[in-house]
């Protein structure tokens, strides 16, 4: 059996090419940029004005003159003007360009206006109320790099920039295939012997969360079903997310088949708990995550390997992080732990509790928590110490 550490590794060895694709700037948020955007043009494109009051050239105040004679008004959308005379002022709005012939604004508030002037009532600094041409960036530089998450800010300077299609990272296909006959739909009442399969609607959801649409399939404890069915989704997806059928019971026939169906086993069974006998494999077109079949097993190896893996495909930043311990705690095991946490935010720190569960087969446990924190086999830790966090849900 290999660590946590070398299993983690080999799965990160493996990312997938995704490719990139064209889209909509209005669907490209929560998608991953695959270009780098640079600035079109100067920003601020234009000396822009502030704030609304009147433009006046700063030397001809130093000089001691306090009334300017309105020349006219420049609203925000027209064109530049100019200042015909250096003692005049004239009228502009915010987001207008500066008039040419001046570098000051003063705002409305400091001025008295009256009879066709303005009457500079507070003194104005030199070049108060201008945003710069070029202050923020210079034209040709780079806004936006290739691998960042697209949110509503990165939209706001990709439709600045006038790209009304992104080119992103390729989203892969992706099938969550259930295996169990104890196993009925959740519109069903099962049976005394039945459960609901409740692992794939969880992974379902959680790539959704990513923006991926994973596709529903199942099979019976059967070899032959196993053969046909999975032999079907390797070639058509890009990745298989399994749960169950990988541990050493009579009907866990999952490792044998994968390796009948010419899928190379990278590895299977990690000294963890939970999650143990994850078997990871691929072949050159689809790559296969075999979660074990208890719940919170599923559910941690999702979050510890599936997605760091995702992001990495992506070419994108992962979510692991770091959270202060605010309790001891003992792993006696050779096994690397994967503990629940619960995870406040505190003065701008992660802190957490670890929550109690009733062992891998309890996922009503994972409801109650937002994150796993990652212990070292056979360690020690103390209150305050710096932990592995995984986040589950958003803490903030
Ligand atoms: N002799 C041994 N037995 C077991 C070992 C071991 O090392 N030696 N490992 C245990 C560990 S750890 C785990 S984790 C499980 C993994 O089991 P499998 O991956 O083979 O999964 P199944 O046997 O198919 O099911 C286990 C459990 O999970 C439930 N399950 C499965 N799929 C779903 C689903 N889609 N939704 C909800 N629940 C699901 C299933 O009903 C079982 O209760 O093996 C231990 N045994
Ligand atoms: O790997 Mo298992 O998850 O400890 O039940
Ligand atoms: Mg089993």
């Amino acid at each position: 059996m290999i660590s946590f550490k070398e299993a983690e590794q080999i799965v990160l060895r493996n990312l997938m090419d995704l490719g990139k694709e064209l889209v909509p700037l209005e669907n490209s948020v929560g998608r991953v940029l695959a270009e780098k955007i640079y600035a079109d043009r100067d920003f601020p494109p234009f000396d822009r004005v502030t704030k609304d009051g009147i433009a006046i050239r700063f030397q001809s105040y130093e000089n001691g003159n306090k009334l300017f004679k309105i020349q006219e008004t420049a609203a925000a959308g027209s064109a530049q003007v100019t200042l015909s005379h250096p003692n005049d002022c004239i009228e502009v709005m915010t987001g207008a360009m500066l008039p040419k012939g001046t570098d000051t604004v003063i705002m409305y508030e400091n001025l008295l206006l009256k009879d066709g002037n303005a009457i500079v009532e507070i003194a104005p600094q030199k070049s108060q109320d201008v945003h710069s041409k070029g202050s923020d960036e210079h034209s040709g530089s780079v806004l936006l790099d290739s691998g960042n998450l697209i949110t509503p800010a990165e939209i706001g300077v990709l439709a600045t920039v006038g790209k009304s299609e992104v080119k992103v990272k390729k989203l892969p296909k992706i099938a969550i295939v259930s295996t169990g006959d104890e196993l009925v739909n959740i519109d069903e009442i099962p049976e005394p012997h039945q459960i609901r399969k409740s692992n794939s609607w969880s992974l379902k959801a959680a790539l959704k969360s990513q923006g991926i649409i994973g596709e529903l399939l199942h099979f019976r404890d059967s070899k032959e079903a196993l053969l046909e069915g999975l032999g079907k989704a390797i070639d058509n997806y890009d990745v298989l997310l399994l749960s169950g059928g990988v541990s050493k019971g009579k009907f866990d026939y999952l490792p044998e088949v994968l390796e009948k169906l010419g899928v190379k086993k990278l590895f299977h069974r990690v000294l963890q708990r939970p999650g143990k006998p994850f078997w990871f494999g691929l072949n050159d077109f689809c790559t296969l995550f075999a979660f074990p079949g208890n719940p919170a097993s599923t559910f941690a190896n999702f979050h510890v390997y599936f997605l760091p893996w995702l992001r990495s495909s992506f070419g994108a930043q992962t979510d692991r992080c770091h959270a202060v311990l605010n309790e001891r705690f003992e792993n006696t095991t050779d096994l690397t732990r994967f503990i629940l946490a619960d995870a406040q935010l505190s003065q701008g720190t992660i802190k957490t509790n670890l929550v109690k569960d009733n062992g891998s087969g309890d996922l009503t446990s994972l409801a109650r928590s937002n994150g796993l924190i990652c212990f070292d086999s056979n360690r020690n830790y103390e209150v305050g110490e710096l932990v592995p966090f995984y986040p589950t849900k958003k803490i903030l």
